[in-house]
């Protein structure tokens, strides 16, 4: 479990997280979404302390991360920065650091099997490939057994398969009951791996929600509707949580709180012919644009007027 309390930090005049509180529990794959430069990549550096908050808190299993005796058996992370030294392999790079911590050597092994590197274990870990060290970072992240997984952008530089490998893994750590927190400006790829979102925008929290809930607030479950009697058709399908509305005069009708198919079935025991009946399928990635497009306007609007002045 992860907790942030009105996280914030600051750079400077930068404020890169801004009062953030939210919870990542266990046993679920949470998706850490927005778009560049949101704070995303700031916040995982807080949680493991990469970097001291400015005001706030962030806990894991309900301590600051510093105050963990074995942190790295208790929080697994990937983080943007490679540091692997380059003439090390793969095997030994995950050995010194099984050394360091604490770990049994039979870790080394399991992850290094896990990640899909027993092939190139023994190269240079300098002549890997993008998606090679990222599959390194993953197996170093798992190293310790740890109970919450954090992965800042794990598919960056993955094929296909490496995209395919790390989706069932991030569900099959959740499904063993761990804590997993995976960031990504993908909304499309979220939508694939993860059950809760915590969207951010310019740092501040912009929803904290499942995806379906997600799709449903930015209008995913409207349907359209030409029927020849748009009126007829009002009042038939008029009831508690159904809204229809069209414009007066015209054929079309949006209708939000009853499917398609009830709509159809409506219609036909009516005698009402319908001419259209369009379930509107908003994607994640435009209920993700919705979202965040406020945010980035807002922000960048109120930086244009700062920067420039009262306008003239
Ligand atoms: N060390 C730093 N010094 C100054 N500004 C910083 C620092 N680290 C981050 N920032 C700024 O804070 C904001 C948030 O950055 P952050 O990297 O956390 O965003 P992100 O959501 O991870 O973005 P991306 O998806 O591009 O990785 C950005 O405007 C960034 O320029």
């Amino acid at each position: 479990m992860i907790e942030a309390q009105q996280l914030t930090k600051r750079y400077g005049e930068k404020t890169a997280v801004d009062g953030l509180d939210f919870v990542v529990k266990p046993g679920t794959v949470t998706g850490f979404l927005g778009p560049n430069g949101a704070g995303k990549s700031t916040t995982m550096r807080l949680i493991i302390g990469l970097d001291a908050p400015t005001s706030g808190t962030v806990t894991v299993n309900g301590r600051r991360y510093s105050r963990h005796r074995a942190p790295l058996q208790e929080v697994g992370a990937l983080l943007e920065a490679r540091s692997i030294h380059p003439g090390r392999s793969a095997h030994n790079h995950l050995k010194a650091l099984a050394l360091t911590h604490g770990i049994p050597l039979r870790r080394v092994d399991e992850v290094i099997e896990q990640a899909g590197l027993s092939g190139v274990a023994k190269k240079r870990a300098g002549a890997f490939s993008l998606g090679m060290g990222q599959r390194l970072g993953i197996a170093a992240a798992l190293l310790g057994d740890p109970q919450t997984v954090m992965l800042d952008e794990p598919v960056n530089g993955l094929d296909p398969e490496g995209v395919r490998w790390i989706r069932t893994l991030l569900q099959a750590l959740a499904a063993e009951g761990r804590t997993v927190f995976v960031s990504s400006h993908l909304m499309s790829e979220m939508a694939l791996v993860a059950d809760h979102l915590i969207v951010v925008g310019r740092g501040r929290l912009l929803a904290d929600t499942t995806v379906g809930d997600l799709v449903r607030a930015a209008g995913g479950d409207t349907v359209k509707v030409a029927t020849q009697d748009p009126a007829r058709l009002r009042d038939v399908l008029a009831g508690p949580g159904v809204d229809v509305t069209g414009r007066i005069g015209s054929e079309e009708l949006q209708v939000t709180g009853l499917t398609a198919r009830e709509i159809g079935l409506k219609a036909a025991e009516h005698g009402i012919a319908l001419f259209e009946l369009t379930a509107r399928t908003v994607s994640l990635e435009d209920a993700f644009m919705d979202l965040t497009r406020d945010a980035v306007e807002y922000h960048g609007s109120a930086t244009a007027l700062e920067t420039l002045g009262s306008p003239a």
